[in-house]
């Protein structure tokens, strides 16, 4: 089933052998020596934070490798974590001065972007057997630090998630204050004691769920009877702010809204694009014949939602030619409208094609801050492991602390491999690692994080630039896929994007993310018409599962406010 899955999303380019030969592996001391002028300077800026090399970091003997940097790689070739270094929750993030170790927040940073898809096992760092995300890795050496071990018990730590979720609410940029936050100072609930139970809930720490013998020195808060002594006589009475209510008893919303299709999402997400305009086609077309007027204003309409001047003109041309002089309903422009439209788009709807006769397959992705592109690594990774190969993500947005970190609970949580650099590090260096590492394993997909960046900072558009020029250093055929990803709540915005990161980085596919929120995915009609870029998957949620494959009709039905 896996294996059809994947043959569905995804297709496999069989590369004649001789195709093989004219692009070997640049193994020579020259093609290492060109690279490795390319990478000079290591860093962009001198002034970015540094912090302490995490224990799980390895040195990756790179043979030459340019970047010198300290790496982390998590997965099989991670490093076992000695006592005596230091530790650290994040590449490149000291946390010597944390206090309590937020382990929750890796925890809640996994479940808020897991959502409800995955059972609580499938978070590795979390159930005992996951251990992906090493003891080291996320303890610091605080004594009230909570290890790894200790906090790999098999149910405290899913309810403690399971409530973090709610609290602790801080992703992306907030996740890294909260990181620097010692985690007490982040409680606003009251403190909840289960007598019975003998154990202070997750929820005090800010989300970590430590039973109270795991501390070596249980805190003060937890002075509630141990579970053998069970309530007594001389019970405290406890001020305004706790309670000896059992946390079971508390009224906890567990009803789950049932999940919408992704189509229905898709819909929901389309709805404003959809509604507004098949509403003004409505009154436009209530009691009148087709006519030059009425074909004009809606071709207005079609432009205004985005759709295009191209693909306006097409509907209304179809239009005229079918109805003109004639009466003439919404259905009947829907329907046009949703015809044109598929035409568009079903030449853009092409599954990602993996070439794994070169291995690895590098799939770079770029794109403006905050459209996706750590998700979508994630989602992707999900697939391509979930159907058996080998896949190592690589976090080249070394921009931010928190970006590396999410990266790194994506590839726990889908048993992928990890690469990461400091914070502020050169993120062609790491690519260039990230490739020989790959390499070396025999990775089957390589998955490079980048930076968000705006399409005017011409800086970073240089830095993306040299990132391409490293790889293909290495493989002339690298990166192998330039995937970009839009946010379909962007409107004309995207059509800009596009049209930069095509030129600077060679995009070769995109990726609609957001289209469940409010989206106006008309965009994506005008920029397939101009750009003709395959467009592979969408995003229609958070959740892992969250990446449908791009289908045209689809789309076009629900831009229509057609049902399926
Ligand atoms: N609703 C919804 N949210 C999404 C989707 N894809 C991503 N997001 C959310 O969008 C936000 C930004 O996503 P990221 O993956 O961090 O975006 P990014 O491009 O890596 O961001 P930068 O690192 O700042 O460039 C996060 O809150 C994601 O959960 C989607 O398909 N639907």
């Amino acid at each position: 089933m896996a294996l059809s899955f994947i043959k569905r999303v995804f297709t496999f380019g069989d590369k004649p052998v001789e195709d093989q030969a004219t692009h070997p592996a640049p193994d020579t001391a020259a093609d290492v020596a060109a690279v490795q002028a390319e990478l000079e300077p290591k860093s962009r800026d001198e002034n970015l934070p540094v912090a302490a090399d995490p224990v799980a970091q390895v040195e990756i003997e790179t043979a030459g490798g340019p970047s010198g940097d300290v790496v982390e790689v998590v997965g099989e070739t991670a490093a076992e974590p000695t006592e005596d270094e230091p530790a650290a929750i994040l590449p490149g993030v000291d946390t010597s001065d944390l206090g309590v170790v937020p382990l929750s927040l890796l925890e809640a940073e996994a479940e808020a972007v897991a959502g409800d898809d995955l059972p609580p096992s499938a978070l590795p760092g979390i159930s005992p057997s996951g251990g992906q995300i090493t003891d080291a890795a996320v303890s610091a050496p605080s004594d009230q630090s909570v290890t790894g071990a200790e906090v790999a018990d098999d149910n405290a730590p899913v309810e403690g998630v399971k409530q973090a979720e709610t609290e602790t609410s801080a992703k992306d940029r907030g996740a890294v204050h909260a990181l620097a936050t010692p985690a007490v100072e982040q409680e606003a609930s009251p403190l909840v004691i289960s007598p019975l139970e003998g154990e202070m809930s997750g929820r005090t720490e800010g989300g970590v769920s430590a039973p109270a013998e795991a501390n070596d020195e249980p805190p003060a808060a937890a002075n509630a009877p141990s579970q053998s002594e069970g309530p007594t006589a001389d019970a405290p009475v406890l001020p305004k702010g706790f309670s000896t209510a059992k946390p079971e008893a508390e009224p906890v919303a567990v009803v789950a809204p049932a999940k919408l299709t992704w189509f229905q999402r898709l819909r929901a997400g389309l709805a404003r694009t959809s509604s507004q305009l098949t509403g003004q086609i409505s009154a436009l077309f209530t009691k009148r014949k087709l006519d030059e007027q009425t074909l004009e204003e809606l071709e207005d309409l079609l432009i205004q939602a985005d759709l295009g001047v191209e693909t306006a003109m097409r509907i209304t041309d179809t239009l005229s030619s079918e109805r003109y002089g004639k009466d003439v309903t919404g259905e009947d422009v829907s329907r046009i409208m949703s015809a044109e439209i598929t035409k568009v788009l079903t030449p853009v709807a092409k599954p990602l094609q993996l070439d794994l006769d070169h291995k690895p397959h590098v799939i770079l992705v770029v794109g403006v801050n905050g459209t996706g592109k750590t998700t979508t690594i994630g989602k992707l990774a999900a697939k391509l492991s979930g159907s058996g190969l080998k896949v190592m993500l690589a976090a080249g947005d070394t921009f931010r602390a928190a970006a590396i970190e999410q990266l790194k609970i994506w590839a726990d949580r889908t048993g992928s491999q990890f690469i990461g650099t400091k914070l502020g590090a050169d993120a062609a260096g790491l690519a260039y690692d990230a490739f020989e590492q790959a390499r070396a394993n025999k990775s089957d997909v390589l998955i490079i994080d980048t930076a968000g960046r705006l399409q005017n900072r011409t800086e970073l558009m240089a830095e993306l630039e040299k990132i391409v020029r490293v790889l293909n250093k290495l493989d002339p055929d690298a990166p192998h896929t330039v995937l970009q990803t839009l946010d379909a709540t962007t409107g004309q915005n995207a059509m800009n994007q596009v049209e930069i990161f095509r030129n600077v980085a060679g995009v070769s596919g995109l990726i609609m993310t957001k289209l469940d929120g409010t989206a106006r995915g008309g965009i994506l009609v005008a920029i397939a018409a101009k750009h003709k870029l395959p467009v592979y998957f969408i995003g229609v949620g958070e959740g892992v599962d969250d990446l449908e494959p791009f289908e045209a009709q689809d789309f076009a039905h629900a831009i229509a406010g057609l049902t399926h």
